[in-house]
């Protein structure tokens, strides 16, 4: 791969009035002793989709990780620096990252049905979170599942184990099983790379409908994806973020010559 400096940097500063869901500032993530990720500082704007995007192993999964803690559970990580949600750093060790999770959901790359009806998915993390009534949930799994466009497929079969789902399908429950919590913030990473073209299609068509409610950031390796759907984008080189700005800026007249050589498919 070319090298390029990293002194070499472009962040579109945010205009005055808009409005951040959450902002990571100087957030360093390391493996034992591997510095993956050297201090990167991005706001995200509320109802807009980002795609972090860059080479296999340029750190955009590292990070979306941090977003909601999940490197927690890996040994030997630490994560410096802050992430800002709500006038809390999120990243200090006094919040209650359970609670914190509500509000700031995931999706894997891989669909990751629980092994259990497709009505359990979707209630599983609501009732212990302490809700039971029934007609509640019930209208929690129906509204869960328009916003993922999985209803009229599956309205007449709630109890049939999610598992039985096509992949497209199944990744829609997961999606659906996530905003029952009703986050504010929904991280996808790489949600689409499993599936086909038509599954993916219905999946991005998700999210440009949930993008009303929710502030989506999404890793991807697509890049007509980031370019179909994302409003900003995010490119990640060597464990920093070298440019971020309005997505059509990014394909179109990009700053940075590591970004137009990745956008236009010259490496990675
Ligand atoms: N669990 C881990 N333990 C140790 N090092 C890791 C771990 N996860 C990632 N890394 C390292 O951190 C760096 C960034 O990896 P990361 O997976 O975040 O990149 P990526 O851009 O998401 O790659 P990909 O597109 O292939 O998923 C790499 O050097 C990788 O080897």
């Amino acid at each position: 791969m070319q090298n390029y400096s990293l002194t070499d940097t472009f962040i579109r500063p945010f205009d005055q009035g808009q409005e951040i869901a959450l902002a990571t500032s100087a957030l360093k993530v390391f493996y034992d002793d591997h510095e993956a990720l050297h201090g990167v500082s991005l706001p995200f704007e509320r109802y807009k989709i980002t795609a972090l995007i860059g080479a296999s192993g340029s750190g955009k999964s590292t990070f979306l990780r941090s977003l909601n803690r999940m490197n927690d559970t890996i040994e030997g990580t630490r994560v410096t620096g802050s992430i800002m949600y709500r006038g809390v750093d999120i990243n200090s060790k006094q919040v209650d990252v359970y609670e914190m999770r509500k509000h700031i959901g995931m999706v894997f790359q891989r669909p990751n049905p629980f092994a259990k009806s497709i009505y359990d998915n979707i209630t599983f993390a609501p009732r212990r979170f302490g809700e039971h009534n029934k007609e509640k949930l019930d209208q929690l799994v129906e509204q869960s599942l328009k916003d993922a466009a999985l209803w009229d497929q599956v309205k007449d079969d709630l109890h049939q184990s999610g598992l039985a789902l096509s992949g497209g399908q199944q990744q829609r429950l997961c999606i659906a099983r996530a905003i029952a919590m009703k986050p504010d913030i929904l991280l996808l990473d790489e949600p689409a790379s499993a599936l086909d073209p038509i599954s993916t299609s219905t999946v991005e068509d998700t999210l440009l409908q949930l993008k009303d409610h929710y502030t989506i950031i999404i890793v991807t390796h697509n890049m007509q994806q980031a370019a179909r759907i994302s409003d900003y984008t995010a490119f990640f080189y060597s464990g920093t973020a070298i440019e971020y700005d309005e997505t059509r800026k990014i394909f179109t007249r990009p700053k940075i010559k590591a970004t137009e050589d990745y956008v236009s498919g010259h490496f990675g």
